[in-house]
């Protein structure tokens, strides 16, 4: 991922400003930084979701969203998830499952399910889950499917003590096994257990 003198605001209020970053294959790395520093903002741009002002953002060689096959290796949880009415949480998962292409019935769904401690929830729609369990909802699915890279934001958030280092301990996992991640959050633990690199937004700004 590269990003390059990144200029974004909302109307005429600059949030970012000249913000450079790297994020090398194979690496995780975790932004911090005080609350509106623009920490989301910057994930959004690198997901696609929000265009820049000026500068530019390359995710595997290219812009990021807008095709299929960005969407195939990218998995962002910066937007705030929906869900289907009347689709409980285990086809929930089917329906992440087929959408690339995999078998349901081998993908490992309950087995996902209950490593994030939902396999109780498994026929519950997701809507009656707390917000811990929904946050834990989302992560399963984000690693469900395959991905190359993964943009998380405060992945953390609502999680309690164990579920939060069993979070860590997958995304170093997703690193062993060729992933990318950058992810946002206020938990310099959290960030450290997962293996990742602590960059301050702050730092970026005006970095080449
Ligand atoms: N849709 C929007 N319209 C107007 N301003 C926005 C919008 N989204 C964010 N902002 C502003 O942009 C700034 C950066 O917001 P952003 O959400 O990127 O910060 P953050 O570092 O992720 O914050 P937090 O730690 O609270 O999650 C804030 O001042 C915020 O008020």
């Amino acid at each position: 991922m590269e990003v390059d003198d990144l200029t974004v605001g909302y109307g005429s209020t600059p949030v970012l400003t000249g913000v450079s970053l790297r994020v090398a294959r194979g690496s995780v790395v975790c932004l911090t930084g005080e609350n509106g520093i623009g920490k989301s903002t910057l994930l959004r741009c690198v997901s696609g979701l929000q265009r820049a002002d000026a500068g530019t953002v390359r995710v595997f060689g290219r812009s990021p969203g807008g095709t299929p096959q960005f969407w195939r290796a990218v998995v962002s949880t910066v937007e705030p998830p929906s869900w289907y009415p009347g689709l409980t949480t285990r086809e929930h998962g089917e329906l992440v499952c087929r959408a690339h292409g995999l078998d349901p019935d081998d993908a490992g769904i309950d087995e996902a399910l209950d490593r994030f401690g939902l396999a109780g929830h498994a026929d519950a729609i997701p809507a009656s889950l707390s917000s811990g369990q929904k946050q834990r909802l989302v992560l399963a699915l984000a690693l469900l499917r395959p991905s190359s890279l993964l943009v998380l934001d405060e992945p953390e958030q609502r999680l309690d003590p164990d579920a939060r280092a069993a979070v860590a301990a997958m995304l170093r996992d997703y690193r062993e096994t060729g992933g990318t991640v950058l992810m946002a959050g206020h938990d310099d633990g959290f960030a450290r257990a997962a293996g990742a690199e602590i960059v301050t937004v702050a730092a970026l700004i005006g970095t080449p």
